[in-house]
């Protein structure tokens, strides 16, 4: 996949608002090309979330219409929905979707064993470089949310992708671990010339941004 594409997108609970304002919303044609790295920035309320949600294709409540290349994303079946968010689209979510009674290594393991994309090498190696290896066979419902939110960042780079959609990544990382984990996400994006796109409500990691939209 090389592109994602709003047309004229507006979430059904903005319709009344009128002009929004929006870099996104309400445009006529906004891209998002593939090896490119992206930053959305919005206010609280602003539709951040409901942006992941269009793009992952888990709502359509909106007007308009969202393309994967040259297909409106509401063509898709279930089944190509699984496949694309398996080898195509991965997510970090704000809020994690975790399983809370499995370690931090099988969280990241059951997705990696979808595709077998990384190396349980790799995979220690980056619970390394984050300084949570000692959490590594806890369970996750036992980690503080910065700590998890490692976790859940691991687990989105253990596919292969086009596009990696990471929701406020680092909005509960001290400032070592934002930029290790910002950098993270680049070289694997930059090493499977995907297209990184971070949502901020403020707090992001300081990346050479090809764009910076607001919301
Ligand atoms: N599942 C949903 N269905 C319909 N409308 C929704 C849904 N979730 C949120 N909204 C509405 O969409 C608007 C934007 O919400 P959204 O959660 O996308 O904002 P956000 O920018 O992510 O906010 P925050 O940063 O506070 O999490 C709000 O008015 C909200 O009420």
């Amino acid at each position: 996949m090389n592109k994602i594409s709003f047309e004229q997108v507006t979430p059904h609970v903005f319709l009344q608002r009128g002009n929004l304002h929006s870099d996104v919303w309400q445009q006529p044609n906004l891209t998002f090309d593939k090896g490119k790295f992206y930053l959305v920035e919005a206010a609280s309320g602003h539709g951040k979330s409901t942006f992941c949600s269009y793009v992952l294709g888990y709502r359509q409540d909106y007007q308009g219409t969202v393309r994967f290349d040259n297909t409106d994303v509401c063509m898709f079946s279930t089944a190509e929905w699984v496949n694309i968010r398996q080898r195509c689209v991965s997510q970090l979510f704000q809020e994690l979707r975790l399983f809370p009674e499995l370690t931090a290594l099988e969280n990241v393991q059951l997705k990696n064993q979808l595709t077998h994309f990384k190396s349980e090498t790799q995979i220690r190696q980056w619970f390394e470089q984050l300084g949570i290896a000692d959490k590594i066979d806890a369970r996750v419902g036992q980690m503080s949310f910065g700590q998890q939110q490692r976790v859940a960042a691991l687990r989105a780079l253990v596919q292969p992708f086009d596009f990696l959609l990471a929701d406020e990544p680092i909005s509960h990382l001290d400032d070592v671990n934002a930029e290790v984990l910002g950098k993270l996400m680049a070289d694997e994006a930059k090493q499977q010339g995907a297209t990184l796109i971070i949502t901020s409500i403020g707090k992001h990691p300081h990346l050479l941004y090809d764009k910076t939209l607001k919301l």
